[in-house]
């Protein structure tokens, strides 16, 4: 039985992003992660700090996770991370699932390819912008969404790009034209992630909110697009597992 290297399993929470948002959940957050993002919000997956809470479990602990987590009040997982991608057969967590009617969406930055990708429902490729620090292989990424395409899998797929500045917006005009069919979210950056007063966060990053929603509004390159805060962030804070 292959093992997976898993940092948390909580819920039911709510999709606080993207395609799904407000969507009841669990979540299944493994450990590792191909980029170091200037401003991840889950460094703790990849920068050793929380390497001693690192299980290695297989699917079938993992769901016996779940269940004794969640009881039966959920009917979809999210994976995330770190980057859920770098796991091969991951399809042995996601089948089992599937058979018991519950949905699976995958939270990936568009780095690396995987065969399971296809069996994802809800599929976010959320490629990193110049304030990451990072920099965007585009032949990956192309090929990433090819794949989908030939899969048939594009009605699953969404893009989503965190936006802190104005070359995080030229950025994500270019992907949106890039794949302009497929739907494009943009998200509020947390530059705070320091802050532990969930009221004083909230109101910081409604004002951000703000800010995004008029920079969208001005583009004539963003218009099918959706704007979205992390709902969870306006409600929790920077709280982890939730
Ligand atoms: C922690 S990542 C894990 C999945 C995958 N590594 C990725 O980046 O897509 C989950 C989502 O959180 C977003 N995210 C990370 N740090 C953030 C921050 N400070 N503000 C807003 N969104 C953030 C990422 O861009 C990604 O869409
Ligand atoms: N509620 C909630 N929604 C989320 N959407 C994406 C998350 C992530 O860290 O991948 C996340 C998370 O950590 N919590
Ligand atoms: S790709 Fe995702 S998990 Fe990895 S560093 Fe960036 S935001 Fe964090
Ligand atoms: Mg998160």
């Amino acid at each position: 039985m292959n093992k997976y290297p898993v940092l948390e399993i909580f819920g039911p929470t709510i999709q606080g992003e993207g395609m799904v948002v407000g969507r009841k959940t669990m979540f299944v957050r493994t450990a590792g992660c191909d980029y170091s993002c200037a401003w991840c919000d889950s460094a703790f997956t990849w920068d050793g700090s929380a390497k001693e809470e690192i299980e290695r479990l297989t699917a079938e602990e993992i769901i016996n996770r779940l269940i004794n987590t969640g009881g039966n009040q959920f009917d979809h997982v999210t994976i995330s991370g770190g980057n859920p991608a770098l796991l091969k057969n991951l399809d042995e967590l996601i089948a089992p699932l599937h058979e018991k009617g519950i949905e699976v969406a995958l939270e990936t930055q568009g780095s690396r390819w995987q065969d399971w990708f296809p069996e994802i429902d809800d599929l976010t490729i959320s490629p990193k912008p110049p304030s990451s620090k990072m920099t965007t292989n585009w032949d990956v990424l192309d090929d990433i969404i090819q794949r989908l395409r030939t899969a048939g899998r594009i009605d699953n797929t969404s893009l989503k790009v965190v936006i802190f500045n104005e070359s995080d917006l030229s950025y994500a005009e270019k992907v949106h034209q890039r794949y302009s069919d497929i739907p494009f979210f943009l998200q509020v950056g947390n530059d705070d992630l320091e802050e532990n007063e969930s009221n004083t966060l909230a109101s910081h990053l409604l004002h951000q909110y703000e800010w995004l929603i008029d920079k969208v509004v001005e583009s004539s390159k963003l218009n099918r697009v959706r704007v979205l805060p992390q709902v969870h962030a306006l409600v929790w804070g920077n709280k982890r597992g939730v």
